[in-house]
């Protein structure tokens, strides 16, 4: 076992060849392991294999900087980084982080778990190197699919201005987690196929002929990889970027080569490689969309697992028959139609889809424009990413009440991809901005009635729910839904929990069949049931709010305004979570760790002391 031998990135500048390239073998096999046990992102770290072995080779990690963008792709630059004791307790809570993560190794240059920003990043850093007089390489490594970003496009304008010394490599395999999308994307599709039909011809072969684009024939091109090649008929050119490419990105010997020699040349140069998602994995290979981020697996006999019925798929289910009845309805991904629960609509309603690649903002404002000119769009969009989509909501959108129906996926605490991944700022961020309602259903019919309804009010309104499971509704079934009007689901004589989205099911089972608690869904923020939070002030009741999300800025803040605004002061408490960031683990832990959780209701309660002065209270 070479790996054995290796804990540091220094251990690889000893390694001969042969060892390099064992190596990289042993990698992969613990990748798979720890995957397999834990989960996570499998195909991607397969396909980053050999460029990760190559980088440490040639470069000095921690002095040199290595970014990878979504950091998804770095579990074998963790095992070389001293890590691989720990690398078991990958996404696991208290273990190490699925993505780079600053404060947990040095060698992480950034902490990241977005999409499109090492290259910003990157630059930034060489801006500080040189403005500092100091002396290290900046590499910044982005996959095809993030390259679609706004992000990186903006940071490579910058770039190809500024012309700091930077080494960018784009990792390219023709993929995002689904099929990459975008002109971009194309144009490399093509270019690569151009210069691999010359190449071919210079070389008297005839490889091409019955082979997909996807499968160039990778042992000619380790050949390509020992020469520097330098093209000028491509957009980092324009850009002015130096463009070396495309090389084989499995050949490690041609990978560590090209490094050494492009290493030290002067402003900013992209070396474009080409991979294969799920690389030396059989089943990756074949379908890198489902091994892109499978939960745990066998990896004697990897297969694949049913999840169960997500909210994702109760959307696409209600999405794909509403698109039916509504012709004008449209549906908008930013690069996340398996998640989103989208493949069955893309496929039944091609032309009413569109995947704009990863870039949130831009999919926010081609809805505004869409419902501007009379669609009704619906924009799928994780919790966690509409961050990025902040100003276009209130500029494009909000300002001129604009009809874009919003499906925030992955709302709240989401498990395993932790801090940069929960969806627990939107409530906060969206309940302030005029114009945008806010609603979450409690099951999936009530996720049916919503967006039926949402796409007849004419405003910008997002329906929320959470990275979980939930019943699947009848086909057909459209129930009439009272907009803004809270559900009683429990009566109770001295209190009411008010839930807000997932912690419903926490607030029933923290009532329980005790008769003093009562449970409220409190399914929309925006409107607020601010008649039934008036009765329920003026008739004594204590009240206790939940939700999955800050507790600043939430749920339970709004109806702390509403109270104060309707001049009533009920015995309140507020649950949600505490003003920290949550890293990976398990959902329920995090939930009982942040104080949402039933036994926390039931605290809350206690406190206030439901249940010991019932007599005071209405029979
Ligand atoms: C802002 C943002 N939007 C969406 C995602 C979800 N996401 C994670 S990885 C990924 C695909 C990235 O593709 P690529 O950069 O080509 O890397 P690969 O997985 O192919 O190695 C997407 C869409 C994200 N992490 N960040
Ligand atoms: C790296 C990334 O951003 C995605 O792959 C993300 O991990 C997907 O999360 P879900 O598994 O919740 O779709
Ligand atoms: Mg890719």
């Amino acid at each position: 076992m070479i790996l054995q031998k290796v804990n540091q990135p220094q251990d690889l500048k000893t390694l001969s060849q042969e060892e390099l390239l064992q190596l990289a073998e042993e990698l992969r096999s613990e990748i798979i392991r720890v995957c397999a046990q834990n989960g996570g992102h499998l195909a991607s770290s397969l396909g980053a294999v050999e460029l990760i072995v190559a980088l440490h080779r040639v470069f000095d990690s921690p002095r040199d900087r290595l970014l990878f963008d979504v950091g998804h792709q770095a579990y074998a630059h963790k095992i070389l980084t001293g890590r691989k004791d720990v690398i078991h307790t990958i996404r696991q809570e208290g273990g190490i982080s699925g993505f780079t993560k600053v404060s947990e190794s040095e060698h992480d240059a950034i902490t990241v778990g977005h999409a499109s920003t090492s290259l910003a990043n990157a630059l930034g850093m060489a801006m500080a190197r040189d403005t500092l007089g100091q002396n290290y390489h900046v590499v910044g490594i982005i996959g095809d699919g993030a390259l679609t970003g706004g992000m990186a496009l903006a940071a490579l304008n910058v770039i190809g201005e500024r012309k700091p010394k930077l080494l960018m490599i784009l990792n390219d395999n023709e993929m995002s987690i689904s099929e990459n999308v975008g002109a971009l994307n194309r144009y490399f599709k093509e270019y690569q196929t151009k210069k691999w039909v010359q190449d071919t011809q210079k070389w008297g072969k005839q490889v091409l002929e019955g082979i997909s684009p996807k499968l160039f024939n990778l042992v000619d091109r380790a050949k390509e990889a020992a020469k520097l090649m330098l093209h000028q008929e491509n957009p980092f050119y324009a850009w002015g970027i130096r463009y070396v490419g495309p090389v084989d990105g499995h050949d490690l010997p041609g990978l560590i080569h090209i490094l050494e020699q492009i290493k030290e040349l002067d402003g900013p140069t992209l070396l474009h490689i080409v991979t294969q998602k799920g690389k030396g994995y059989g089943v990756a290979e074949e379908d890198p969309i489902y091994w892109h981020g499978p939960p745990g697996f066998n990896p004697e006999n990897p297969t694949k697992v049913s999840k169960g019925y997500s909210w994702s798929a109760a959307f696409g289910d209600a999405v794909t028959e509403l698109a039916y009845q509504e012709p004008r309805l449209f549906v908008i991904t930013p690069a996340m139609r398996e998640g989103s629960g989208l493949v069955r609509y893309s496929q039944t309603h091609p032309e009413r889809y569109l995947d704009t690649g990863i870039c949130e903002d831009v999919a926010a404002t081609v809805a505004a424009g869409m419902a501007l000119r009379g669609l009704k769009p619906v924009l799928a969009i994780y919790s966690t990413f509409m961050q990025r989509a902040f100003d276009q909501i209130v500029h494009d959108i909000a300002i001129e009440n604009v009809p874009v129906v919003f499906a925030v996926d992955r709302a709240g605490i989401v498990g395993g991809d932790g801090a940069t991944h929960n969806g627990v700022f939107d409530i906060a961020y969206l309940r302030t901005i005029p114009n945008v309602q806010i609603a979450a259903p409690k099951d999936a019919l009530e996720l049916r009635a919503m967006l039926k309804k949402a796409l007849s009010l004419g405003a910008p309104i997002a329906i929320r729910y959470a990275r979980d499971n939930v019943e699947k509704a009848p086909e057909g079934a459209w129930p009439e839904i009272e907009w803004g009007k809270w559900e009683v689901l429990k009566e109770g004589r001295e209190a009411y929990i008010l839930s807000f989205g997932k912690t419903l099911k926490y607030a029933l089972e923290a009532a329980g069949d005790n008769p003093e608690v009562g449970v409220i869904n409190a399914r929309f923020i925006k409107p607020l049931d601010k008649g039934m939070l008036e009765r329920l002030a003026l008739e004594g009741y204590k009240l206790v709010t939940t939700e999955d999300h800050q507790r600043m800025g939430g749920f339970g803040s709004a109806v702390l305004e509403a109270f104060n605004e309707l001049g009533l002061k009920p015995d309140i408490r507020v649950l949600g979570l505490p003003d920290r960031f949550f890293d990976h683990g398990s959902i329920p832990r995090m939930h009982h760790e942040a104080g949402i959780d039933a036994e926390a209701i039931r605290a809350a309660l206690a406190e206030m002391g439901v249940g010991i002065k019932t007599a005071t209270h209405r029979a």
